[in-house]
């Protein structure tokens, strides 16, 4: 459930770094300040930080660096392997957004980069209910990924993209499940999470809800 892109990130992961260090045109301007981003996610983080879909645990890393107390979850075993290896201080466990060992530490904040847009909508929503019920309260979720305004900041991505011959990109932009502002503002607010969005490049916005009492 939710973990249909794991073979592909199985295959990426020997490349990955390259990708997000901008090595790769066609995806250059989605990971424009890859590494400004995550700086800015880890600052943001509260330890103990609980993180999903660590990949290369390049923000894993930078929260180690931080002294942050980091539970990864990781679904693709290559990933995994990687990330053990740039990162052997951080506890990186097998699963997802929906399924991942109950340990008992009690979670201040639950971050990911790149990684929610994996949920389908209804995913998304139960992924939702499960932060809320293993946050402390007034603890908070904080996500970076792409998303869209609206429909038309969508439709002017792919043709650009398109425009650009990056056709990879324009087909992840129409098959993946990159949400909608205004869809994760309600799926947050529903739960009873205070949230505000920052875009950050053309694809990529920061996302913080706060959980109440
Ligand atoms: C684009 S990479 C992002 C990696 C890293 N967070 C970063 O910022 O570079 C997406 C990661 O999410 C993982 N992933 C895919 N489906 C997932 C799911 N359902 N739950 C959690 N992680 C997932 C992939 O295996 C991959 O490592």
């Amino acid at each position: 459930m939710g973990v249909e892109f794991v073979d592909l990130f199985n295959q990426w992961a020997s490349s990955y770094d390259d990708t997000v260090s901008g090595n790769d045109p066609e995806y250059k301007e989605v990971f424009e300040g890859y590494e400004d981003m995550l700086e800015l996610l880890a600052g943001l983080s509260i330890s103990p930080v609980m993180e999903f879909g660590v990949g290369t645990a390049n923000l894993t890393r930078k929260m180690i660096g931080q002294n942050k107390v980091v539970i990864g979850i990781e679904p693709s075993s290559e990933m995994r392997r990687i990330a053990n290896l740039k990162c052997p201080e951080a506890a990186i466990y097998d699963g997802d957004f929906l399924n991942y060992p109950q340990l008992i530490t009690p979670i201040q904040s639950i971050v990911s980069s790149f990684a929610f847009h994996h949920l389908t909508t209804s995913e998304k929503i139960e992924a939702i209910q499960k932060f809320d019920d293993k946050l402390e309260s007034k603890g908070k979720v904080i996500f970076i990924d792409t998303l869209f305004k609206d429909e038309a900041h969508k439709q002017a991505l792919i043709k650009n993209a398109e425009k650009s011959g990056h056709l990879n990109l324009a087909q992840d932009l129409q098959e993946e499940y990159y949400g909608y502002l205004d869809e994760l503002k309600e799926m947050f607010s529903n739960q009873g999470f205070e949230v505000s969005f920052k875009q950050i490049n053309n694809y990529a916005w920061l996302i913080q809800a706060k959980k109440g009492e």
